[in-house]
């Protein structure tokens, strides 16, 4: 096993294949003081998720990256959610669970899941070998989700590298946050710019936010701030679920067949994805009381880094954890957090992903792999650069 405290959880050898670290974390005990970061990790499913509920003594509001908003300026604007807490956080929160509620996405689910059969269709009339990547998990989204907040269609390429360096500035300030840095006046910028009232269609996600603020449910001065939430934490999420997704049933294809035999298994599919892959790894929490947890005190005023995916993969609350296996209940998986700001832009994900996945079925009797898959590394995402594929057609 890896020495847990002299590993760096965020260099490129844990990144690339993070397994054998959460192993030796969830190990090393219920809390684990990691000296490199001066910050105490979670890895078991348990202290994970008891952290995640207790909101009032694991705060938000100091930021929910590496860097502590106590006492460093963050690099943008606090989001009025992800970074709030009770009660700032409450009005932002009920105005997006609305606009992202399920029975708003109802009249989606029709359109994108004609959008997904073109797609599938269009990415097979060019051949039956391609990397999902490019083809699949980043074509979706960016053809769907941009439209559905209703921004302009300057500058979608923006929105990946955008969100792929909000990511890494969660972690620690090292070669793959320094790697944008150049970049993120511009595009801290067009982002800026796209939340604004009139760059938006009066019939997206953004109109329904402002439509909100009319209401005076929030501010006008808090309205764009919103727009940028779904801007920062709906694109790269998304796409690199979806290639996991792809991933999962590529390298087992024996649930390939459970699915195509019954495409009702979509769903649960796309939760025991999530769970196996995880596609947001890790974030923290603020300490607002000294916290006891196993037989360590954690003082006041320190981070905790919550390994969400150590904590999917504990064998202490599942079982056969790394098994892939649309037999089970995922219910319960932390991938999409838990309580009070758990993902609220999880239907949009999940139908995102069912849309893709009922258009594959349709068509695709088996998917494999053709050659070895690249990883594209971030300090918070699990992510691939390149799934390379071959498919059979029913
Ligand atoms: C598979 C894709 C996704 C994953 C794995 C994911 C994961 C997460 C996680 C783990 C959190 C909790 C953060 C915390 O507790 O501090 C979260 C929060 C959030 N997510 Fe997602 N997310 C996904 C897709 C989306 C989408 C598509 C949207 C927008 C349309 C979105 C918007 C948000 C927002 C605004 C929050 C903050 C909620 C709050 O603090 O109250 N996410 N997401
Ligand atoms: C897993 C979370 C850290 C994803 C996320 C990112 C950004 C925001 C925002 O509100 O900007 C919200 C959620």
């Amino acid at each position: 096993d890896l020495p847990v405290d002299d590993t760096d959880p965020f260099g490129h050898e844990v990144l690339e294949d993070p397994l054998p670290f959460h192993h030796a974390l969830r190990e090393a005990g219920p809390v684990v003081y990691l000296s490199r970061y001066d910050v105490h990790a979670l890895g078991r499913y348990e202290e994970v998720h008891a952290a995640l509920v207790d909101w009032q003594r694991f705060q938000s509001a100091a930021g929910v990256g590496l860097s502590n908003f106590r006492t460093e300026e963050p690099w943008r604007p606090p989001s009025l959610l992800l970074e709030a807490d009770p009660p700032r956080h409450d009005a932002p929160r009920r105005v997006l669970a609305s606009v992202l509620g399920p029975r708003a996405l109802r009249t989606l689910r029709d359109r994108w899941t004609a959008d997904a059969e073109s797609l599938v269709d269009e990415v097979l009339a060019a051949g039956t070998e391609f990397d999902v990547v490019p083809t699949l998990a980043e074509a979706f989204p960016l053809r769907v989700f941009p439209d559905a907040v209703g921004i302009g269609n300057e500058g979608r390429e923006n929105l990946l590298p955008y969100g792929d360096h909000a990511f890494n500035a969660f972690g620690p300030a090292n070669d793959l946050v320094a790697k944008g840095a150049h970049r993120v006046a511009e595009l801290s910028g067009w982002v800026g710019e796209q939340c604004a009232r009139d760059a938006l269609t009066d019939d997206g996600f953004g109109a329904a936010i402002w439509a909100a603020a009319d209401r005076g449910e929030i501010t006008p001065q808090q309205a764009p701030l919103v727009v940028r939430s779904l801007l920062t934490a709906g694109v790269d999420t998304t796409v690199h679920a979806l290639s996991a997704i792809l991933y999962a049933f590529a390298t087992n294809p024996d649930q390939w067949a459970r699915l195509v035999a019954d495409p009702s298994l979509a769903r649960v599919a796309f939760d025991e994805a999530i769970r196996w892959e995880s596609p947001v790894q890790t974030f923290f929490r603020t300490t607002t009381t000294d916290v006891r947890i196993g037989d360590v005190v954690v003082p006041e005023g320190r981070k905790v880094l919550m390994f969400l995916a150590a904590a999917n993969r504990d064998p202490r609350r599942w079982a056969d954890p790394d098994r892939f296996d649309l037999g089970r209940d995922p219910s319960g998986h932390v991938g999409f957090g838990m309580g009070l700001h758990q993902c609220v832009g999880q239907h949009v994900a999940r139908l995102e992903a069912e849309a893709v996945l009922t258009a594959l079925t349709r068509r695709v009797r088996t998917i494999e792999l053709t050659g070895p898959t690249q990883r594209h590394h971030n300090n918070t995402l699990r992510a691939f650069g390149s799934v390379p594929v071959r498919l059979t057609v029913r």
